[in-house]
């Protein structure tokens, strides 16, 4: 749990002070008050771009002294990252007050996210939801970005090498269809393993009034041929499109609506949300079990789209992760379920004094 966060020149928030006295932290403002920026903050303790994947730049702030900080007491550890004047692009970052690599921040803190970018996941190409089902597994399976980048490393190459495809070396080519091969299988192995516990974890939740998925993943064909020789067969063929047409790279992530036994793309705005908003609690549940304790909830215009019935099955659901869990909401009203939560108003970059539970 994220003890006490402080930001400066981060966004537009020159100078902000945050400690939660609750699981609950509930930000609501006007739009463009700065909420999604405290978000992203928290987004930067873990490794990684961020909730935004923004560049390290961009985070600082306009007008500012050209550096950034980011702290926060996570179970008694101080973290903290940010970038120095003059050094934009270069993240720092400290672990108990000694510098360390943003990869450490894992052993720290874990979060899950939602951001309404991933309003449209279903709907959108199969390349968004390969990188979050990428995500997730990365969180489950940490050797899953290494294979991601050999793979896709080889694959360039012996696209690159098809080019001259008469002359091409076929031994070079083997060797990196090869890669491909293993790497691919490491991809495949660690995407199937995640959509297996996450279908496991969803099985076991109720589907009233969310709405349950059922989650595949998609491949282009399911040969049995090992990737290595089908790539070797269908050398010309890639030639002549520029790409490399088979291999885990082309995955999608299949999403159908349970009850109505319909493709989440065709569901509603909410309907869709709900059904993200499974996966994700799902994902969450998988990662408290792999961790040991209930990773940080980033959840950013969360009540958007949703009906009161699923907001208030969203926040007994949230209850039931023992998590902490940071909101934002442009109305207090949407947030009025919430029995004990600690409330903060953000308006142009400046965060106000918490309120504990004004209704109670
Ligand atoms: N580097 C920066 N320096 C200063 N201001 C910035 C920087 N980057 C973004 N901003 C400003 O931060 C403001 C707040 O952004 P943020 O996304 O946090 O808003 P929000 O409160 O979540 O709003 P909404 O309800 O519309 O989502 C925006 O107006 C944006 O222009």
């Amino acid at each position: 749990m994220i003890g006490r966060l402080t930001l400066s020149d981060f966004r537009n928030h020159a100078d902000a002070l945050i400690v939660p006295d609750h699981a609950f932290i509930v930000l609501t403002g006007e739009n463009g008050a700065g909420k999604t920026n405290i978000l992203e903050a928290v987004s930067m303790l873990a490794p990684g771009r961020g909730l935004r994947g923004a560049a390290l730049r961009d985070m600082t702030r306009q007008g500012g002294p050209g550096s950034f900080g980011i702290a926060a007491e996570v179970d008694g550890v101080m973290l903290g990252t940010g970038v120095a004047p003059g050094a934009p692009d270069r993240r720092q970052v400290r672990i108990g007050g000694v510098a360390s690599s943003a990869n450490a921040l894992a052993d720290h803190l874990a979060i899950v996210w939602l951001t309404p970018a991933m309003d449209r996941l279903f709907m959108d190409s199969p390349g968004g939801r390969r990188r979050f089902l990428d995500r997730l597994t990365l969180a489950l399976h940490p050797g899953h970005a290494v294979h991601s980048a050999r793979y896709e490393a080889a694959m360039r190459a012996r696209n690159r090498l098809l080019t001259n495809l008469p002359a091409a070396d076929p031994a070079w080519l083997a060797a990196l269809e090869a890669q491909m091969d293993e790497h691919g299988a490491a991809l495949g192995g660690a995407r199937a393993d995640l959509v297996d516990r996450l279908s496991a974890e969803l099985a076991a939740q109720p589907d009233q009034p969310f709405a349950r998925p059922v989650l595949e993943i998609a491949q282009e064909d399911r040969a049995e041929e090992p990737l290595a020789s089908r790539l070797a067969r269908e050398r010309r063929r890639d030639a002549a499109a520029g790409r490399t047409l088979s291999g885990p790279h082309r995955n999608d992530l299949a999403v159908v609506h349970a009850a109505k036994g319909q493709a989440a793309a065709l569901c509603s705005t909410g309907e869709q949300k709900a059904l993200l908003l499974s996966i994700l609690l799902a994902h969450a549940a998988l990662v408290a079990a792999r961790r040991g304790q209930p990773p940080v909830l980033l959840l950013d215009e969360v009540a958007a789209h949703l009906d009161p019935m699923r907001r208030t099955a969203l926040f007994d659901r949230l209850a039931m992760t023992g998590g902490q869990v940071w909101m934002t909401g442009t109305e207090d009203s949407l947030f009025s379920d919430l029995s004990s939560a600690t409330r903060f108003s953000v308006c142009a970059g400046r965060v106000g004094v918490p309120q504990v539970n004004p209704r109670s």
